[in-house]
């Protein structure tokens, strides 16, 4: 199984935060995304390229490092794009991709994997083309909310069908599917809710905003200790073909299911 799909917690941390990059290497998730987006003040944009790029050349403990670039054309784009380059980031995150043209360019500036960020809802549209180029998608749940023109706080039940676009997509191309952020910084129910939520639509992890959101990512897109023995016991006892296993058919498929459980419990 492809490494990233292996991942259940995406850390995003506004790369301007030297505080938040040192407290990072300490922390438990699984990816951490640099940002020098939206969580970077435009007066702090060029600082915070320079503080990611020798973030990421430090690393983080052997954790996958992304740094996420600014999306507009010629505003930032170009620069961030070719500073990742020279950096030690493993991927470069590019948001608001609405079209595998830009996938393309973030890739050939940075010279490194894509993390697309669908966050738009021509980006829904074209995720299928845009994941072709791409090592994963990142859902946007706060941009595309706001895209979608759907009310403040009315909870996921208008982005289903954007979420399951995104999962799709990945599929249909091979690579990884990330849910979106969720805002709550202190309800961890809400978290735990929503985690178990973007599992059931089939995403392999979850982006967090807090080291007290990390836990849950990983304990919720991590397989469960009842679902790695379940695991076992069906490669143990498939013999192929159908057949019955604790009173349900199995055939091949749920071996290759079982054996991606087990994939992610040993990371
Ligand atoms: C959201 C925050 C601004 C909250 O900050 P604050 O209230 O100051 O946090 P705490 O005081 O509770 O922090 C406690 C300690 O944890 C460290 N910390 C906080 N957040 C992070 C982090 N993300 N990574 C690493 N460390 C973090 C603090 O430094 C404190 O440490 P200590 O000093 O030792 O006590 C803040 O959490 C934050 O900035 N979060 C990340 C925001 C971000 O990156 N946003 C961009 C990505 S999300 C996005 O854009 C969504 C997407 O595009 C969409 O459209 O949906
Ligand atoms: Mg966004």
């Amino acid at each position: 199984m492809q490494p990233l799909r292996l991942c259940r917690s995406l850390l995003f941390l506004p790369a301007s935060n030297p505080r938040a990059i040192e407290k990072a290497r300490g922390l438990p998730a699984d990816l951490i995304i640099l940002d020098l987006e939206d969580a970077v003040k435009e007066e702090d944009k060029e600082s915070a390229r320079i503080a990611a790029v020798e973030a990421a050349r430090q690393g983080f403990g052997g954790k996958l490092v992304a740094i996420r670039v600014n999306a507009d054309i010629g505003h930032h784009f170009g620069e961030d794009a070719v500073a990742v380059r020279a950096s030690g980031a493993d991927f470069v995150v590019l948001p608001k991709a609405e079209t595998a043209k830009k996938v393309q360019d973030a890739a050939s500036l940075s010279q490194k994997p894509v993390l697309a960020m669908i966050e738009t809802a021509a980006g829904v549209l074209a995720a299928r083309e845009i994941a072709a180029h791409t090592a994963g998608l990142i859902a946007g749940t706060n941009d595309l909310s706001a895209d979608l023109g759907l009310p403040a706080g009315g909870g996921r039940s208008g982005l289903v069908h954007a979420l399951q676009s995104i999962v799709l997509a990945a599929r249909a191309q091979g690579v990884a599917a990330f849910d979106g952020v969720f805002n709550g910084l202190d309800d961890a129910d809400g978290m735990a809710a929503e985690c178990l939520e973007g599992r059931a639509y089939g995403f392999d992890g979850k982006s967090v905003i807090h080291p007290n959101q990390i836990d849950a990512a990983n304990r919720f897109f991590g397989p469960s200790d009842a679902e790695i023995a379940a695991a076992d016991r069906l490669i143990a006892a498939a013999t192929g073909g159908a057949e019955r296993h604790e009173g349900r058919m199995i055939e091949s498929m749920h071996v290759v299911q079982a054996r991606a459980v087990l994939a992610k419990a040993r990371r």
